[in-house]
């Protein structure tokens, strides 16, 4: 028997599928560039810049305002509050100069953690409250996805029962809000790569996790094919003493999202994670040739892995303006390349892409 009360119309889920599918199309992933204040002043201190208003959209405007090609590797752009209404030096929109690119323009809505009592301390994420109307007015403004990250952690009882149900039900939830208003969900619950655990153990978290997220979505009514998955690669925790090959990152993650993804989502867009650039680009290179069965697009939605070397690069001068340009379009198309499978490392390279940009406990 049919859904006696339909959560979308055949129009709404029409739109939300194909947003979804154009973020994701031949080869694209997203520019997580949706650092809150916070995040951005941590990313700004490593090169010794200001944490001001106009020094973070000094930095988005040199990214934003790269040649058009640039559509060509990145679908989305995942935007903070403050960006969204912030305007390039000829006083337009950022959003707009995006949109004349043809890039979506995507929001994050999660407003940060909360801790859970009584655990081990784990946290929920915050922001449910208000969502409808923050969704409905964004939407107006020219937005297409959103974005929720909950945080997971692995260690002595993390992450417990109680962690992964609550964080699979809040992102059910604000899925659930961003579709009735028009927006794609980007469905993010990271596994933070913090301890010292083996790739084994990373991947049975994944596992319960993504299950968990899953049951979550469909209990909610949230339409699979209009929604697109953040995950974390599985990988070894930072402190662990054994090194892992691309190809066996490729082969837990593969399978921890074969047993775990309906078919029905049309993409995977992967985190960096703390990665350097260029193993975040290996591995998603190696996901790609993973000899498994893969019914999604798998992608990236970078943040660090996509901007580090940009920012080394650039350093808070405006004379710098055109290497920074060069280094975020060259992470942008190696990634477009290693979306499918095609990417081939040329050369030795740069020490900003190689270095690790693990930060630990990074829980907004
Ligand atoms: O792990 P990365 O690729 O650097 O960033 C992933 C990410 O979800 O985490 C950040 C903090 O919320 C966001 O800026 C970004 O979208």
């Amino acid at each position: 028997m049919a859904h006696q009360f339909p959560a979308l119309t055949a129009e709404q889920k029409k739109e939300l599928s194909e947003i979804a599918q154009r973020i994701v199309a031949n080869g694209k992933g997203i520019l997580a560039a949706d650092e809150s204040v916070g995040t951005m002043g941590n990313r700004l201190q490593r090169i010794n810049v200001e944490n001001t208003e106009e020094n973070r959209r000094q930095f988005r405007e040199i990214l934003f305002s790269v040649d058009n090609s640039i559509s060509q590797s990145i679908g989305g752009v995942i935007l903070f509050h403050e960006t969204l209404y912030q305007k390039d030096s000829q006083g337009k929109l950022f959003r707009n100069i995006l949109k004349e690119k043809g890039i979506v323009v995507g929001i994050k809505l999660d407003q940060g953690t909360a801790p859970l009592a009584g655990t081990n301390k784990e946290t929920t994420i915050q922001g449910l409250d208000g969502l409808s109307q923050r969704c409905a007015q964004y939407k107006k403004d020219g937005v297409d996805f959103g974005k929720w990250r909950a945080v997971l952690r692995i260690d002595k009882q993390c992450p417990s029962p109680l962690a992964i149900q609550e964080n699979a039900n809040a992102l059910a939830r604000y899925a659930s809000i961003c579709q009735q208003n028009g927006l794609v969900p980007i469905v993010e619950p990271e596994v933070i790569p913090d301890g010292d655990h083996d790739l084994e153990h990373c991947q049975y978290v994944t596992e319960k996790v993504l299950a968990t997220v899953y049951k979550a979505l469909n209990d909610h009514h949230v339409y699979l094919e209009g929604t697109l998955l953040k995950p974390n690669m599985v990988t070894a925790g930072h402190a662990c003493t054994k090194k892992y090959t691309p190809q066996q990152v490729a082969m837990a993650t593969v399978t921890a999202l074969h047993r775990t993804v309906p078919a029905a989502v049309p993409g995977i867009c992967f985190l960096s994670g703390g990665m350097s650039e260029e193993d975040a680009t290996l591995n998603l290179n190696a996901i790609n040739l993973c000899p498994l069965p893969k019914p999604w697009k798998l992608s990236f939605s970078y943040g660090r892995a996509l901007q580090a070397s940009a920012l080394a690069a650039w350093g808070g001068k405006a004379a710098n303006k055109k290497a920074t340009q060069e280094a975020f379009v060259k992470r942008a198309m190696v990634n477009c390349q290693a979306a499918q499978g095609k990417y081939i490392p040329m050369g030795s390279s740069s020490a900003a892409s190689t270095q690790s940009l693990f930060t630990a406990n990074y829980t907004y």
